[in-house]
């Protein structure tokens, strides 16, 4: 109840900024975590520092630009991106899978399940400028994306990494990679948790293009010009011929699969993995 009451307000909150920045010439809305851009080719932008991290209220402000996008015909594509340098997304954010009762871990989950399925059955065109690291969450939303433009640094790497946690890939993020790399690149690559080099990357499928860092934005933007000349109503329909069973795999199991995450990460061994994890995280700083 508090999360829809939050969700309401944000909604507002957004639209009454939107509007306002509007006025001011440049035609973009925000929130505090997510800012979109709609002049040209709409740009989202994570910012939530240090690393964007999906909290909760990042997933949730996400989640209301994206429904913002769709409900406006005049968007037909998104570039998503990152504010936070050197970082696209460290994926779900641990906080909020450590330490937590039950209840919290079921409407986390349901938020990241609402996120995956609005981003994943998108009509727009979706290009992701990867100009960061991209581990677990961050490569969920990257495979979500109908093309992939990575930065050209070694430093960067993209890849479904859960077994280093000691968590399983849910389902459904399995089925996404299996759909993107195949089934024994995905197999392997989720047992041993690998964390992919821009040009493994490449190799294996998992993004569909590497370039100098400096033309990332120019090159997903030349992408999205590409994919925008294709009439909408085949490409959407194709993507969803392509996309419906994978996104319905879910659906048909929401709250079975809401009820085995709460299970499985509320397990004590598994809380103590993710805390061996965040206290890894912790001493890598020195
Ligand atoms: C059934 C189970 C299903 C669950 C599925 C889960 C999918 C997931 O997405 S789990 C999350 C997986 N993410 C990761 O493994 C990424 C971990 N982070 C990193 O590897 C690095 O932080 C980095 C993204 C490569 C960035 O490195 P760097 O720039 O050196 O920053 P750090 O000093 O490491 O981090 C700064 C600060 O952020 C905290 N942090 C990092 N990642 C997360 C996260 N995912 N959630 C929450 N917090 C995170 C990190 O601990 C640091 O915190 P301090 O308090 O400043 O120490």
């Amino acid at each position: 109840m508090a999360l829809a009451a939050a969700r309401r307000l944000l909604l507002h909150a957004g639209s009454r900024l939107g509007r306002r920045e509007a006025v001011d010439g440049a035609r973009r809305f925000a929130n505090k975590r997510v800012l979109v851009e709609t002049e040209g080719p709409a740009v989202m932008k994570l910012r939530n520092p240090p690393v964007n991290s999906l909290s909760l209220e990042c997933l949730t402000e996400f989640t209301i630009s994206l429904e913002k996008l769709e409900n406006d015909k005049s968007i037909r594509g998104v570039i998503l991106t990152s504010e936070c340098p050197g970082i696209f997304s460290a994926g779900l954010d641990l906080l909020e899978m450590y330490g937590r009762n039950p209840a919290h871990y079921a409407e986390y989950w349901k938020n990241v399940q609402e996120l995956w399925l609005r981003l994943y059955t998108s009509n727009m065109i979706l290009v992701s400028a990867i100009n960061g690291a991209s581990p677990a969450g961050g490569c969920l939303l990257a495979l979500c994306c109908d093309y992939r433009v990575m930065a050209d640094n070694p430093k960067y790497t993209i890849g479904l990494n859960e077994s280093l946690l000691g968590i399983v890939a849910p389902f459904w993020f399995k089925d996404m990679y299996v759909n993107t790399i195949g089934h024994r690149e995905a197999e392997r690559a989720l047992q041993l948790g690998t964390l992919f080099s821009p040009a493994e990357a490449l190799k294996v499928g998992v993004v569909d293009e590497v370039v100098p860092e400096d033309q990332v934005h120019s090159k997903a933007r030349s992408v999205m010009t590409k994919w925008l000349a294709i009439p909408d109503h085949s490409r959407q329909l194709t993507k969803n011929m392509m996309r419906k069973a994978t996104a319905d795999n879910l659906i048909k199991q929401r709250e079975a699969d809401i009820q085995n995450f709460t299970s499985f990460i509320s397990k004590d061994s598994i809380q103590k993995s993710l805390h061996m994890y965040l206290e890894k995280l912790k001493q890598k700083k020195g």
